[in-house]
């Protein structure tokens, strides 16, 4: 059992080399990171500075040329494809900036379906996530009839579905507008405070990163 105050997610030494062609790229470059439970954590820095390579590391999604990520004290470090996948399930929600909504479904269907795939389908669930993001009254609407703003909400309460601890999102607000992406930020604090979720995102706006717990920049905006 990790004591209290272990990070819930920490990244020691951080390093991924990408290659490509004869050009070898050093990203992160010994990178280290301690999130704390509970927190909201805003990644920034300029382009091409890491910050989607340093969420993939956290999230199980790709592992580390150097260093090692830690979860809740236990590395992750050497984990096989099948453990790295229970761990991503069990613990970590995803948001993208493009948020994949299968367009075809319905909101509610959308939020149920990762429910269904890890086999515990609960639409009351799903239906009160969508209540938290401002959406229960549109849960029959197909995703194809949201506006932008909307279907973002969606894709976190998808996130959210099978309950995870930590929530990473990538450019969540990037193609919102200010008033969508104040709301995105006042949902995200809702869910802390119910759920005591941890979340970090990674960020080109500094109006965004201000509202964050504090910040991490990985290189001069
Ligand atoms: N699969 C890959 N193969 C080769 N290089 C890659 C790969 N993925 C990322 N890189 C390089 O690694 C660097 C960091 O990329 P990353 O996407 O993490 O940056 P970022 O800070 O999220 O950028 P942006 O703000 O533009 O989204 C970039 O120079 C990128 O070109």
């Amino acid at each position: 059992m990790a004591a209290t105050d272990t990070p819930i997610l920490q990244g020691l030494g951080l390093s991924r080399l990408y290659s490509s062609g004869s050009l070898a790229v050093k990203v992160l470059d010994g990178l280290n990171i301690d999130v704390h439970r509970g927190e909201i954590i805003a990644i920034t820095g300029k382009s091409g500075s890491g910050k989607s390579t340093l969420l993939h590391l956290l999230g199980g999604l790709d592992r580390p040329d150097e260093g090692e990520v830690l979860f809740e004290g236990q590395t992750l470090k050497g984990a096989s494809e099948d453990f790295l996948a229970r761990y991503r399930n069990r613990n970590i929600g995803f948001v993208f900036q493009f948020h994949h909504l299968l367009a075809d479904f319905n909101a509610l269907e959308n939020v149920t379906m990762p429910m269904t795939i890890a086999g515990k389908p609960d639409p009351d669930l799903a239906r009160h996530l969508l209540k938290i993001v401002g959406l229960d009254q549109r849960w029959h609407h197909h995703a194809s009839e949201l506006s932008g703003g909307e279907q973002q909400r969606v894709a976190i309460a998808r996130a959210l579905a099978n309950e995870p601890k930590i929530l990473l999102m990538d450019e969540p607000t990037g193609n919102l507008d200010e008033d969508n992406s104040n709301h995105i930020m006042e949902i995200l604090q809702d869910i802390r405070q119910r759920h005591n979720t941890t979340i970090v995102i990674v960020t080109h706006s500094l109006a965004l990163a201000q509202q964050c717990d504090r910040t991490l920049n990985l290189g001069v905006l």
